[in-house]
């Protein structure tokens, strides 16, 4: 898996692969990884197809009892809901999950949460086998204040990379706009990535 999420003025971007591996057999070429857990909060997945799925949907089901009762949750709270999970299951579970998403509070942002439960706000997160590829050039790359435009290029350019390298990553980029408004979905095929 390589998986990618960038906040900017308004919201964030989210992108993922569309690989699922049982060793070297591609069980699924169009996995969407980009999982909802609120209106406007996202997950994206890495790791263990079963553990990431059974992990979001319960976190999926606290928000949707939460916002019953308290109106719509933020999204260091929907994090800090992933990072219990991860971190009280540790040694049950193998889950590398980016929390991101748009809430009145703090407007766009990414949330990182890595396999041993620790929970991370960047300005940027990048995740999952194909990550390890790519770490020299995204921090090449970033800059502050990039436009909606800009990071849309950076997450498209960064994953694509990722599983041009990566044998666990490939298929299609499936990314999320994320902002304010909605969200909004942009699929690059296959046969159309920028390497
Ligand atoms: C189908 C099926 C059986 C297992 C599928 C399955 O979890 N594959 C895993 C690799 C893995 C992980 C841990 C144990 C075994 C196999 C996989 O493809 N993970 C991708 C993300 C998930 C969300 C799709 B990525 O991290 O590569």
């Amino acid at each position: 898996t390589s998986i990618m999420a960038v906040e900017f003025k308004g919201g964030v971007i989210i992108g993922a692969d569309s690989r699922t591996t049982t060793g070297s057999y591609i069980a699924n070429r169009v996995t969407d990884k980009l999982t909802e857990v609120h209106d406007t909060i996202y997950c994206c997945r890495s790791g263990s197809a079963a553990d990431t799925q059974a992990v979001a949907d319960i976190v999926h089901y606290y928000l949707q009892m939460y916002a019953v009762q308290n109106g719509a949750p933020t999204v260091p709270l929907a994090a800090s809901l992933f990072q219990e999970l991860c971190y009280q299951n540790k040694d049950n579970l193998m889950a590398g999950i980016i929390v991101a998403g748009w809430d009145k509070e703090l407007g766009g942002s990414v949330w990182n949460i890595p396999l041993g439960g620790s929970l991370h706000r960047q300005p940027f997160a990048i995740g999952g086998s194909g990550s390890t590829y790519i770490y020299g050039y995204c921090d090449a790359q970033f800059k502050d204040d990039m436009s909606r435009e800009e990071c849309i290029d950076f997450v498209k350019n960064s994953l694509a990379l990722a599983m041009a390298r990566d044998g666990s990553s490939g298929g299609v980029i499936r990314m999320a706009v994320i902002t304010e408004k909605g969200v909004e979905r942009i699929f690059i095929p296959g046969n159309e990535l920028p390497v």
